[in-house]
């Protein structure tokens, strides 16, 4: 890939606050045009900082950052009518209506779509007429983005997209963003649900203490993390009696056992059961998720800090 098809790179980027604490400590990444890009990390690790550099609202202390081929700070007129931005509080008057609020943030927004089509793709069209002071907290994170798609952006910035929406308004905003990223708009993404970023997320960084400290796909991230098997052994038959090449952890009756080759493991296993005609009570097999592959960095890496 050559470097003008990524849309988004920094490079050994730092920032430190009045007062000298540095928040980003030398990260480097890239987003390819038309890619969702995951930014996780602990509480405090630095991804609004880094983030708000991208978005042009501050200048780095050292690196460099580049977003569509410009310094999003120095050169913030040619960068932001080409990115959107969703922020975690869009503190508009609460007192206008939903399509007031579009229609005035429309307004500021040169080439922007026509309101009633910003609010359908996030499914606020019938809610058009009510005052945002009345909308729920979900309806009010889908307003912020439809806010943020007004300008019919390339580059999509999403700052934690679906707190407080539920299970349904979640998957639609997921389906939305890919169908946005599917037509060709570069999306970064900042989220606390690590199920969110293993779901939409085409490359993911995490971040813990300014540092980023793993990167790849979801896939390639969870990789690296050992499987599990956990099921329950019956009342009598001790753990001990488990084949002696599976490691398992075992607290009374329920084991756990931790696997790099989880199909090799799981036949042993149920052959054993089969031979030895114990039932394996719950048996669940999974490959590591996102959630367990960041707990654990997080862990070793404050555990080592
Ligand atoms: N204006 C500021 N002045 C001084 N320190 C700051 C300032 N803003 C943030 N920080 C500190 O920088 C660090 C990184 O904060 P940042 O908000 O970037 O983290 P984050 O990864 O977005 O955290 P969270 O997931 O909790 O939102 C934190 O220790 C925070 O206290």
């Amino acid at each position: 890939m050559t470097t003008d098809q990524y849309v988004i790179t920094a490079n050994e980027l730092r920032r430190s606050y009045a007062g000298g604490f540095e928040a980003v400590s030398g990260i480097s990444f890239s987003v390819a045009r038309g890619e969702i890009f995951a930014l996780l990390g602990t509480n405090g690790a630095g991804k609004t900082s880094t983030v708000e550099l991208l978005e042009g609202l501050a200048a780095p202390t050292a690196g460099r950052v580049r977003v569509l081929g410009h310094d999003p700070y120095r050169e913030r007129p040619a960068v932001r009518p080409r990115i959107g931005v969703m922020l975690q509080e869009g503190g508009f008057p609460s007192d206008l209506t939903v399509a007031e609020t579009a229609r005035m943030w429309a307004g500021c927004t040169s080439g922007a779509r026509p309101v009633p089509e910003a609010l359908g793709l996030v499914g606020l069209a019938e809610r058009a007429g009510v005052r945002v002071k009345q909308l729920s907290g979900g309806e009010r994170r889908r307003l912020d983005l439809a806010l943020a798609l007004l300008g019919r952006p390339e580059v999509l910035f999403l700052d934690e997209p679906t707190t407080g929406l539920d299970a349904e308004g979640r998957r639609d905003t997921w389906d939305l963003v890919r169908a946005l990223r599917d037509s060709g708009t570069t999306v970064l993404l900042t989220t606390h649900y690590l199920e969110e970023a293993e779901s939409l997320a085409d490359q993911l960084a995490i971040m813990h203490r300014g540092q980023i400290v793993t990167t790849g796909t979801p896939a390639t991230v969870t990789a690296s993390r050992p499987a599990r098997i956990r099921f329950l052994l019956p009342d009598g038959v001790p753990a001990g009696r488990l084949p002696l090449g599976l490691h398992a952890g075992a607290d009374g009756q329920r084991i756990e056992i931790r696997t790099h080759q989880l199909q090799e493991s799981l036949e042993e296993l149920l052959r054993w059961a089969r031979e030895s005609q114990i039932p394996l009570e719950g048996l669940d097999a999974r490959s590591a998720s996102l959630e367990e592959a960041f707990l654990e960095i997080a862990q070793t890496e404050t555990a080592g800090a």
